[in-house]
C-alpha cells in the first residue's frame, strides 16, 4: 500500500526502539530498545515516508502512532528518524521574523497559557514558576531550584526595600510575590494571559500582599510607569525578532536613569537566528508557541546595546533548563491521565512531546538560555553597579 514499505525506510536507522507495524511485523532499531513505537494503520506509515519531528509528532497527537516506554527514547528515535532524511538542524532559509501585532500576540498567548490553571498546576512547582530554575546541586528539588532562581534574579538586580520593581511577563506572579515578601519592594507584574492575571491576584490577596504587589492584564507596549528595577523572565521569546528593538526601548522607557534590567530568556544556538529545522521549529510554532522566535545571544546583546543599555553580565543557564524540563516532563508523565482530564487527550499528548522534546533540545545544545543584566545610563562615568560581581553570590 502507498508504494512504500516502512520496514525498508527504517532499516538503516539506529534508535532505542522496537517498531511494531499494524500487520504485526516487528523489528528493533537497536540491540536493547527501551520503548515500543506502534504504527497503527497503513495510513499512519505516511508519517515515516519522509519523517520529521513535525510529521511524527502530528501522527502521535492524532493517535495514528503510539509508543510505550521511556518518553526520552521516543524523542531520540524521532530525532534519528528525522535526521535519516539528511536534513540539517536549522532551516535553510533565514529567520522567520513574523509581524507581531498586539491582537495576534494576545491570541498566541491565550493558545498557550489559557489551557487551564489546573493543568499547569499538575506539573509545575507549587508557586507555578514557568521558566528555567536554578540548581545549586544535582539533588535540589524543583521547588527549591525555583526559589533559588527567584533569589538569583533578585540578587542580580540588587533589590532594596521600597524599590519600584516591574516583572514583564509575570506568569502566575511568583517573582513579584517573592520580591515583595522577601525584599520589601513595591512590585508590579504584567501578563497577557487572563487565567494568570486572575490566579496571580487571588494569590496576592490570599497572602495579604495587595498593598505591595499587583498583577495587571496588559501588553508590555502599553504599560506606563517608572521603575528602579525591571525583570523579564521567559517572556521575550514571544516578542519576535522584528520587535526586539521596540521591546528593549519600551523597557528602557520604564526604567529610571541608572536603573537595572535583567532579561532572562531562551536563545538559539544558530548565529544566523534561523528557526530549528527537522520539523522542530514548525511543531513548536503550530502546536505550542505560535509566533515564538529565538534570537542568538549576540543579537540579544546587540539589540540591548542599540537600545542604549549598558550590558554588565551574561550568564548561561542551559544545563539548568535541561534539568528543569526533565522535572516538568517527569511530573507530566506521572500525571498524564489527570493532565488529559484537565485539558484534552490531544493537548496532553502535545504537551508530553513538547516537554520531553525541549529537555532534549537543551541537552543537545540546539537551544540555550541566557540572563543578561544591564543598566540604563544617560551620563558618562560610573554606573551604580559594584566594581566586582561578588554581590551576586553572597
Ligand atoms: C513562559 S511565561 C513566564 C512567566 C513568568 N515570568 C515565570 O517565570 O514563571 C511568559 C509570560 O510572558 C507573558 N507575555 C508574553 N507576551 C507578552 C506581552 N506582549 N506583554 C505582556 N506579557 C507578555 C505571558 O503572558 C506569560 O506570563
Amino acid at each position: 500500500m502507498f508504494g512504500f514499505d516502512p520496514a525498508k525506510r527504517l532499516g538503516h536507522v539506529q534508535a532505542p526502539v522496537r517498531v511494531v507495524l499494524w500487520d504485526g511485523r516487528d523489528f528493533a532499531l537497536s540491540d536493547s530498545p527501551s520503548a515500543t513505537l506502534r504504527v497503527k494503520h497503513p495510513g499512519a506509515a505516511l508519517a515515516l515516508r519522509r519523517p520529521s519531528l513535525l510529521s511524527l509528532a502530528e501522527a502521535y497527537i492524532e493517535g495514528d502512532i503510539d509508543f510505550e516506554g521511556d518518553i526520552g527514547a521516543a524523542i531520540r528515535t524521532a530525532e534519528a528518524l528525522s535526521r535519516s532524511t539528511g536534513d540539517g538542524l536549522f532551516g535553510r532559509s533565514g529567520p522567520r521574523a513574523a509581524l507581531h501585532t498586539r491582537r495576534g500576540d494576545r491570541q498566541a498567548i491565550a493558545h498557550h497559557y489559557d489551557v487551564s490553571n489546573e493543568f499547569y498546576a499538575l506539573w509545575l512547582d507549587s508557586r507555578m514558576v514557568y521558566s528555567c530554575a536554578y540548581f545549586h546541586s544535582e539533588s535540589d528539588t524543583l521547588a527549591q531550584a525555583q526559589v533559588q532562581k527567584l533569589d538569583h534574579i533578585c540578587h542580580k538586580l540588587r533589590l532594596e526595600p521600597g524599590d519600584r520593581f516591574l516583572d514583564v511577563g509575570c506568569g502566575w506572579g511568583a517573582l513579584v510575590m517573592h520580591a515583595a515578601r522577601a525584599y520589601g519592594v513595591n512590585a508590579t507584574g504584567i501578563t497577557l494571559s487572563e487565567n494568570q492575571y486572575r490566579l496571580a491576584n487571588e494569590r496576592i490577596r490570599a497572602a495579604g500582599l495587595q498593598d505591595q504587589c499587583r498583577v495587571l492584564l496588559e501588553d508590555y507596549r502599553d504599560h506606563h510607569g517608572t521603575y528602579d528595577r525591571v525583570a523579564s523572565v521567559g517572556m521575550f521569546e514571544h516578542v519576535g525578532l522584528k520587535n526586539l528593538p521596540t521591546y528593549f526601548q519600551c523597557v528602557r522607557r520604564l526604567l529610571r536613569e541608572g536603573g537595572a534590567f535583567l532579561n532572562h530568556g531562551i536563545t538559539t544556538s544558530d548565529t544566523g537566528n534561523r528557526s530549528l529545522g527537522l520539523g522542530a521549529g514548525e511543531f513548536i510554532d503550530r502546536h505550542i508557541f505560535p509566533r515564538g522566535e529565538l534570537p542568538h545571544l549576540h543579537l540579544v546583546v546587540k539589540e540591548m546595546s542599540d537600545a542604549d543599555f549598558e550590558v554588565h553580565d551574561v550568564e548561561t543557564l542551559r544545563p539548568h533548563y535541561a534539568k528543569t524540563l526533565s522535572h516538568w516532563s517527569a511530573n507530566f508523565e506521572a500525571r498524564l491521565a489527570e493532565a488529559s482530564a484537565a485539558s484534552s487527550e490531544r493537548i496532553a499528548r502535545t504537551w508530553r512531546l513538547y516537554l520531553a522534546g525541549c529537555a532534549h533540545a537543551f541537552e543537545q545544545r540546539w537551544i540555550s538560555i541566557h540572563q543578561v543584566l544591564a543598566t540604563k545610563e544617560t551620563q558618562p562615568g560610573r554606573s551604580e553597579m559594584p566594581l566586582t560581581r561578588d554581590w551576586m553570590y553572597r
